[in-house]
């Protein structure tokens, strides 16, 4: 179990923190902390601000998801999903959605935007070789195995 702690900015005091809905979700639903309601046109990239920023150890990175009934339902989704908070990132978490329906979508404050999944991530140290090591596979990919 890890302990990653949140802080509430000034001002969102009644935005819910990220709850997980079922006993077993791998997510946290993420609310949206917007003042007012705010519509995202077809095509319409918006950044949404949840009030909160973190502060996880060092092995954690927070990786935020789209909600698959806005995706199915509204065509709302991340940008650039999974969106990726670094463990040193002090900052607000927002969540960068997109409108790829064919109407415009309103998002409410305190409506669950997005989720956001924990995941270890790996010391992980870079080192330049001149030579690389032998497999079966080789250079071969992108569909090199066959298609079915
Ligand atoms: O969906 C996201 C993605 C990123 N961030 C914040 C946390 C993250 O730690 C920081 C940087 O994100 P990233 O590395 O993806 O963006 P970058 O374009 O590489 O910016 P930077 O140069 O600041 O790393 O921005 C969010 O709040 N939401
Ligand atoms: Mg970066």
């Amino acid at each position: 179990m890890f302990n990653v702690q949140l802080k509430r900015l000034p001002g969102n005091e009644d935005v819910q923190l990220p709850q997980k809905m079922s006993l077993s979700a791998s997510g946290f639903d993420l609310y949206a902390a917007v003042t007012s309601p705010v519509e995202i046109g077809p095509g319409q990239r918006i950044l949404i601000p949840t009030g909160l920023t973190l502060a996880m150890p060092p092995e954690l990175e927070a990786q935020i998801r789209p909600r698959s009934g806005l995706a199915l339902k509204h065509g709302i989704t991340c940008l650039n999903s999974p969106g990726t908070i670094d463990a040193d990132y002090r900052g607000e978490v927002k969540v960068l959605l997109i409108n790829h329906g064919s109407e415009t979508f309103i998002i409410q404050r305190n409506e669950r935007i997005a989720q956001m999944v924990f995941q270890i991530v790996p010391s992980v140290q870079l080192i330049e070789v001149d030579m690389l090591t032998d497999t079966e596979r080789g250079t071969g990919g992108f569909g090199h195995t066959g298609t079915q």
